[in-house]
């Protein structure tokens, strides 16, 4: 199979590695500016606990319409980055080709459940329904995933904690191409599973990442310092039923999840038991180096679903100001002009 990582960042960059480890397929990355260079230069090197090695990827690009026909496109840059990716992204796949779009927040094909319910673009993830044209619903998995990377400098990515990768189609079947999907994670060392309702696995990470990620950011500690500070514990839990709220009213329950998602500081959101494990959420990450933030899939999208079914949100509604504001203040000329 040709597979292509799109995006290969921390988490892309760990799932290039693993698969590149395991050998089984033609594994191309496209990547971009230092993290290009790098791994074209050098290779791709993971760092996972006392585990260390580099692999060279088939090919390293910024172009990515140099490289053949791809079976299997993992698209694991953030939220923001993928509307403008949309043409190219789509112009890689095979005729039977399938994206898996690795991430954290709502994704872009939330609404679409099968030709029955093909639903429309969210404007404040696909503004300008690129994703929804170009690359079409009907060819992503959704992927939820539960694993801590960081890039510790171009081209080394850290591997910090978890493993477990959740994939789902939108409509819910049990296809062919998912269960293809799955066995080549597997092969490579990730726990990956099938679920039923991937909108389920969405919910249920966004009652850790709205509170960690956007915590995390506006004060730059790492997950398990919110539990130094009660009272940021305590906002976090608030968060966390304020989220469980607009999942219900959304019509996905999630009472057996709260408690545990409120336990996550105390965890340092280590699911593994990892529990030395000094996790830094993405979204700080990206305050750190001066780049956007998944602030629409993350929080602004929550937010939306809340407004519309009249779900009350007060502490959303300070964080999503919060956090706009932040990143602003935060970005890079360079960042700014992209943005
Ligand atoms: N990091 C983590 O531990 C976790 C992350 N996630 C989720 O996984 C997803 C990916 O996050 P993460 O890996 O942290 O993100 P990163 O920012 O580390 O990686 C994304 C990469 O994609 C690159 N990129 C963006 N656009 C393009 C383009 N057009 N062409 C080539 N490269 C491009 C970025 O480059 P540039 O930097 O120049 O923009 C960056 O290197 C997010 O949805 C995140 O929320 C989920 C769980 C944990
Ligand atoms: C907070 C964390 C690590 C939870 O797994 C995450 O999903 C992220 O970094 O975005």
């Amino acid at each position: 199979m040709r597979v292509c990582v799109f995006g290969a960042g921390a988490v892309g960059g760990h799932l290039a590695a693993r698969l590149l480890q395991a050998g089984r397929h033609e594994v191309s990355v496209v990547a971009r500016g230092e993290q290009l260079r790098a791994i074209g230069a050098d290779g791709l090197t993971l760092l996972s606990r006392d585990e260390q090695f580099t692999v060279r990827p088939h090919a390293t690009t910024d172009r990515p319409q140099d490289l053949p026909a791809q079976d299997v496109v993992f698209v694991s840059m953030k939220a923001q980055s993928q509307p403008a990716a949309a043409r190219d992204i789509a112009g890689l796949l095979a005729p039977t080709g399938v994206t898996v779009f690795v991430n954290n927040g709502i994704p872009w094909w939330w609404t679409y459940r099968g030709a029955e319910a093909p639903g429309t673009p969210l404007p404040l993830l696909d503004p300008l329904a690129a994703l929804w044209t170009h690359v079409g619903p009907q060819r992503a998995l959704g992927c939820v995933i539960y694993s801590a990377n960081e890039v510790v400098r171009p081209g080394v990515i850290r591997h910090v904690a978890n493993n477990r990768w959740l994939l789902g189609e939108p409509d819910g079947t049990r296809s062919a191409r998912l269960a293809a999907v799955i066995a080549l994670l597997n092969a490579a060392q990730l726990q990956a599973e099938a679920v039923a309702d991937i909108r389920k696995s969405a919910w249920t990470k966004l009652l850790r990442n709205v509170p960690l990620n956007s915590l995390c950011a506006l004060t730059r500690l790492p997950v398990s310092g919110l539990a130094r500070v009660p009272e940021l514990e305590a906002l976090c839990a608030g968060i966390v039923e304020e989220v469980a709220a607009i999942a219900a009213a959304d019509g996905t329950d999630l009472s057996d999840q709260v408690e545990i998602a409120k336990a996550a500081p105390r965890l340092g959101a280590a699911t593994d038991g990892s529990q030395a494990a000094e996790i830094r959420p993405s979204m700080l990450q990206d305050v750190l180096g001066g780049r956007t933030m998944e602030v629409e899939a993350i929080l602004g999208q929550v937010q939306a679903f809340a407004r519309a079914t009249g779900t009350p949100c007060p502490r959303l509604d300070v964080l999503v100001a919060l956090v706009r504001g932040l990143e602003l203040s935060a970005l890079t000329p360079e960042a700014a002009a992209r943005r």
